[in-house]
């Protein structure tokens, strides 16, 4: 299958952990993630992706073990190098894994993997799910240490975490995100440089997309959080639609 979308060459991978979110606040089963990511795939995504969070605050392992089975699309599970996920991610086999930081404690994922502290735990945590047939990625900060650190450890992929790029940019703060935006470019192309595929994601919406999704080395974007918010007000269909309408412009 090809993953590319011919039109722009950029991937939109859909997340839909916040739809979880919204049905955990009440229990029960609305509103269900697996329609999410049907719609979403009727409306193009190119791709789904899941945070299995290991204190299952949003997506459950029943949800993932659902979505897969009810989609075509390839699937990205986000989650924490732990030896539990590990075992999911081999017992489900997604298209791909990501390696994210996690801290109970925290609201979002805060920063990028310390992939350069901890080389020898991720280099065999990633091996078998690579055997496995997964495209291991790793979500990291844009710090050229670490990008270096993710090809030695034998990642396929990273993703540049955008948060603090998309947090200046709300604040307002231009010389801020812009050198941000700075580094964000130079590690998109020294990772290319090194054969990895390069992907980004966090907190991106329709104000703050465009500068991103120019960035000419990058392959995908993972958008979750401000698309959900959006579809309250005017459907999944329609936010999803208008977001890759937003990455085409950006390429143009
Ligand atoms: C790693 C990441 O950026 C996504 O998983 C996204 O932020 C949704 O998960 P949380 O909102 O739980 O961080
Ligand atoms: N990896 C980033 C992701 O999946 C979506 O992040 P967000 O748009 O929910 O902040």
């Amino acid at each position: 299958m090809s993953l590319t979308n011919p039109e722009t060459a950029l991937r939109l991978g859909v997340n839909i952990d916040h739809v979880a979110t919204l049905r955990n606040a009440r229990g029960g089963r609305d509103p269900d993630p697996v329609r999410a990511a049907k719609l979403a795939q009727q409306a193009g995504a190119d791709g789904i992706t899941l945070h299995l969070r290991e204190d299952r605050r949003h997506i459950r392992d029943a949800d993932l073990a659902a979505v897969m089975d009810a989609v075509t699309l390839p699937i990205n599970l986000e989650l924490a190098a732990t030896d539990e996920m590990q075992r999911i991610a081999l017992a489900h086999k997604p298209h791909a894994v990501c390696i994210v930081p996690e801290r109970r404690e925290e609201r979002t994922t805060e920063g990028g993997l310390d992939v350069a502290g901890d080389e020898p735990r991720l280099r065999e945590f990633i091996a078998p799910l690579r055997d496995a047939g997964a495209r291991v990625s790793l979500f990291i900060a844009p710090d050229e240490a670490q990008v270096e650190a993710a090809a030695r450890v034998g990642a396929q992929v990273i993703e540049l975490h955008v948060g603090a790029y998309c947090d200046y940019f709300a604040e307002g703060d231009g010389a801020a995100s812009d050198a941000e935006l700075r580094r964000l470019i130079l590690c998109s192309a020294l990772a290319r440089d090194l054969g990895l595929e390069v992907h980004a994601g966090h907190g991106l919406n329709y104000e703050n997309v465009g500068p991103i999704a120019a960035i000419p080395e990058l392959v995908e974007l993972n958008i979750g959080h401000f698309l959900i918010g959006e579809a309250v007000f005017v459907g999944l269909d329609a936010v999803i639609r208008e977001m890759r309408r937003q990455m085409n412009l950006a390429r143009m």
